[in-house]
């Protein structure tokens, strides 16, 4: 039983005497879906008690029930845990630095981990821990993570002999406990356990698991016969996690609750030299973990969870940080300093300019707001039934497994029959895969390999393939925090200034030209190299964007340059580097992950793996480096410079985002179309929200830049793409008429131009380039089978008179129409959301609204006026609108458009 509602008031906290002498209590009043209660929390809970707010929501386990004055209230009781705002997760480390430090905490959270030697030799440790665990051969586990780990190594300039050494000393520790004869034949074990908790608002990883016992691993040293206090809360947070899963198969202890013993293992003990220490050097040390040290946990996430309510910063006075000692003091102090903060280290540094604290404030709040959001999306994989969630194409449910497969790099490959149904996960995604339940049940962080009849994913440990969640992440908010600090806190003073002062781009001269035929392109060329400061390419669709970056890149490594070439997705950073390929420039390094990386740009991909000093002369010595936007805040990239930073898909970037990427840089280039997509920003579109700070992320750095700078912009205005009748309402209601085709052959083409299509066989209705095809439509809210039915119809028609499949597109609004079409359509052809289209374009491209009467309207359509400008420029020689004139007609934008393709 448990009582949970949101706090009206959080009353006062204070002591009264009782029977067992003194105790503080903390009384609040709480509105449940019963009504409002006085809860009442005892003794150290009072603590909590002391961070509550109105508006917060707060849950109370086992309470007791009370009666006061003929009215029922609840307090804590024995058992009780008090925790608030358990939709919001907080990480396992995140616990373990705030118990270091308030402070830590927060300054972790906004510089992310840099590249230093500790943190890669704890990775590699922390790797071979996992493959010994896995039974692997210690020599040989030692040098394949060493060799993985190559590139930081190198950009360490780490010899990696002496690191081998290292590693194996720390290792030692690990084997040498794994065989000492306190293991016995059952013990099992867990390596890298992903652990979520419900109750408690807790989520984290644990390095392994011993007979459901947690054990961390810690590579530095520990003399003392105790565990360190942080090290100690870690564990015991995997604990409280572990009790919540009910023991992970049948390892849990016979009598249920949480474990009551967490070990942690210090392997550089191993490497200590008995003479010159003394204490105790054994590296395993357990200890017991009591109910009082789980309440401790709890307290401290709590702590955490209220001060993230509202977006706080902690000054280091909550916890007795001991400032003197600490490394990070230096660090505190330009922080707070230079942001204006009140700390327990101190200040120094001035403060930044009234204007830049303003900035970062707010978009720092947006920044953890979006993550919030994404908390949100978490909770719902409890809150929401399997049934809910695939309805909400949150999930794939009733796979059917089908077999597994343990592959040479030591993933496993995992196979399940679907059932048709679609959803918002997509090859190349990191999903949740689970036997059914990804909560209580088994659960395991998946990349989606294949998406069809038969489901492929690969993971790191095997699991019965019932089921796939969507995984929010917030990675992306740790990257634009990480942006924002090096932006405002590290960055220069000219850069901030044309960011959030009143400074002017600047531009020097250039002679020559870059692009004979086409006018455009060739300014922005020009304009990308004078460009001191900045310049901003405006690239409606079709307009090559990409054939302009490419020209450009050329041109300022000709200069003596260094470029780094970034995007929004992998895809654009591909299509970019195909461009320079196809100008006879192959001298990149393309940084990303193997899946990330498209096929044909393999051979360039920069492998992490290999020998350390030549990895990290490949990097340091391209002239271009190419990587998208999340990447280049890795720590990786956040070590490199450039002259210039190159950012395509500009206007689908947060400033934060867009930050990551031009902080690399002297100077920069964004590139982009702000009438297409904009950054998609969930804690806008969250209307539980029930705000419109969202614009802060959802308008780009590119958007911003361009309304404050015009004339550092170049519009590329004639398009490579459409026929005229395709591109006219477009260029009429979007770009003032300006878009124009490049040539008389652009303008002019039609189907017919294919090979094998004949125009005879078109029926007379699809001859136009544009046409618009009314049909009346069905009553249902998201889907439309008559529409579906039309356009399956359509399809036939098209691939009869020679098209090909493939070829041919359908843009739907929504995904249960794409869901709807996608079963009726033939094989090969592509069906999905605008979101889905960007960047791409086809032979015929048709349109389904799902609009039947003027009051489906009131809803958007296609989301904003931008989405209709990407799905009606798509295609390339025939477009087909199909939809319900009479409600279309109802709205005046939509109106124009059946107008214009009726003619
Ligand atoms: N100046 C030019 N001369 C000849 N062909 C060009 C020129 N510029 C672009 N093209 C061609 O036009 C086509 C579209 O160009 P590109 O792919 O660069 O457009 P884009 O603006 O990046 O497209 P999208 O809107 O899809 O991002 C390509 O085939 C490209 O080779």
């Amino acid at each position: 039983m448990q009582i949970r509602g949101t706090v009206l008031d959080p009353g006062e906290t204070r002591t009264v005497s009782t029977r067992h002498g003194e105790r503080d209590l903390a009384e609040a009043l709480v509105r449940t879906d019963d009504g409002e209660f006085s809860v009442t929390l005892w003794g150290k809970w009072a603590e909590t008690g002391e961070y509550l707010q109105p508006g917060m929501e707060l849950v109370v386990t086992d309470p007791e029930e009370t009666e006061w004055q003929g009215e029922t209230g609840y307090a804590t009781g024995r058992d009780s845990y008090v925790i608030v705002e358990p939709g919001f997760l907080v990480n396992v480390t995140d616990i373990r630095s705030w118990v270091q430090c308030p402070r830590m905490y927060y300054l972790n959270k906004l510089s992310g981990v840099p590249l230093n030697y500790p943190v890669v030799k704890g990775t590699i440790v922390h790797e071979v821990f996992g493959d010994l665990l896995r039974g692997a051969d210690f020599e040989a586990a030692v040098a394949d993570r060493i060799e993985e780990a190559g590139l930081e190594l190198g950009l360490l300039d780490r010899d990696p002999e002496a690191v081998r050494e290292e590693v194996r000393q720390n290792a030692r520790a690990i084997d040498g406990w794994l065989s000492q004869g306190t293991l016995s034949e059952d013990d099992s074990w867990r390596s890298e356990y992903t652990l979520i908790s419900e109750r408690f608002g807790i989520k984290g990883r644990a390095d392994a698991l011993r007979r459901g016992m947690p054990v961390e691993l810690k590579t530095g040293k520990n003399t003392n016969r105790e565990p360190r206090f942080p090290d100690k809360i870690q564990a015991a947070c995997y604990a409280l996690l572990l009790d919540e899963q009910g023991g992970v198969g049948d390892e849990l202890e016979a009598d249920g609750g949480a474990p009551d013993t967490g070990t942690l293992l210090y392997t550089k003990n191993t490497a200590l030299d008995r003479n010159e220490e003394s204490g105790d050097l054994s590296p395993a040390k357990e200890f017991s973990i009591g109910s009082g040290l789980l309440e401790y946990v709890v307290r401290t996430r709590n702590e955490i969870a209220a001060m993230e309510f509202d977006s706080s910063v902690p000054t280091g006075y909550e916890a007795n940080a001991k400032c003197e000692y600490c490394f990070e003091r230096d660090t505190c102090m330009v922080v707070s300093g230079r942001l204006d903060q009140e700390s327990k280290a101190g200040k120094i540094a001035s403060p930044l300019p009234e204007r830049e604290r303003e900035y970062f404030d707010r978009m720092y709040e947006a920044v953890e707001r979006e993550r919030r959001s994404s908390h949100r999306e978490y909770t719902k994989l409890w809150e929401q039934t399997p049934e809910e969630r695939a309805e909400d194409d949150r999930a794939l449910i009733g796979l059917e497994p089908l077999d597994e497969e343990l592959r040479e790099d030591g993933r496993w490959a995992l196979r399940a029959r679907s059932t048709g149904a679609v959803s918002k996960i997509r090859e190349g995604d990191v999903a949740l895969a689970s036997d059914g339940d990804p909560i209580s049940g088994h659960a395991e962080l998946a990349r989606i390999e294949r998406l069809g009849e038969e489901i492929v994913v690969s993971t790191d440990e095997p699991v019965a393939l019932k089921r796939l969640d969507v995984y929010p992440s917030d990675m992306s908010a740790d990257g634009m925090l990480t942006a924002l600090h090096d932006a405002l806190l590290k960055g220069d003073d000219r850069r901030k200034e044309l960011l959030f002062g009143n400074a002017t781009p600047e531009f020097g001269t250039v002679e020559g030209a870059f692009i004979e035929n086409n006018a455009a392109q060739n300014e922005a060329v020009s304009r990308a190299i004078a460009a001191k400061d900045f310049a901003l390419i405006h690239g409606p669709p079709g307009t090559g964007k990409t054939y302009t970056i490419a020209r450009a890149i050329r041109t300022m490594v000709e200069r003596g340059e260094r470029v780094l070439l970034s995007a929004f997705t992998n895809r654009a950073v591909d299509n970019a580097l195909e461009a320079l390929s196809d100008q006879g420039f192959t001298n990149f390094v393309r940084v990303g992950t193997e899946h990330g990386v498209r096929e044909d740009m393999q051979p360039y991909r920069l492998d992490g793996r290999g020998e350390p000093g030549t990895l990290a002369s490949t990097l340091r010595e391209a002239p271009v480096v190419a990587a998208t936007t999340s990447s280049c805040g890795s720590r990786v990239l956040r070590e490199q410079s450039f002259d210039v930073a190159l950012v395509d898909e500009a206007s689908q970037l947060t400033e934060p985002a867009t930050l990551a990427a031009i902080n690399r840089a002297e100077r920069f280039v964004l590139v982009g179309d702000h009438h297409q997509l904009p950054p998609v920003v969930q804690s806008e579109a969250d209307e539980s929200t029930g705000d419109a700070k969202g614009a802060d992320l959802s308008r780009s750095l590119f958007e911003r830049l361009i309304g404050e700078h015009p004339d550092a912009g170049v519009m590329l205005e004639r398009q490579y793409r459409m026929a005229q009748r395709i591109q006219a309402f477009s260029s009429q209601e979007f770009y003032d008429g300006k878009l124009r085709p490049a040539t008389g052959a652009v303008a002019a083409q039609r189907l017919t131009d294919l090979e094998g299509v004949s125009p005879g066989t078109l029926p007379e209705e699809l001859r136009d380039p544009v046409a618009f095809i009314d049909v009346k439509g069905d009553d249902a809210a998201h889907t439309d089978t008559e529409e579906a039915t039309r356009i399956a119809e359509l399809v036939e028609r098209y691939v009869e008179a020679g098209v090909p499949p493939e070829e041919i597109g359908v843009i739907a609004p929504f995904r249960a129409q794409v869901a709807t079409i996608t079963q009726t359509v033939r094989e090969g052809v592509a069906v999905d959301t605008v979101d889905r289209f960007q960047g791409s374009s086809k032979e015929v491209i048709l349109v389904s609204f799902v609009a039947s009467t003027p009051a489906d309207l009131e809803g958007p359509i296609f989301d904003d006026y931008r989405r209709l400008n990407v799905a009606l420029t798509r295609a390339k020689k025939s477009l087909g609108l199909v939809g319900t004139r009479g409600a279309l007609s109802a709205d005046p934008l939509y109106g124009r458009m059946a107008d214009w393709a009726s003619r």
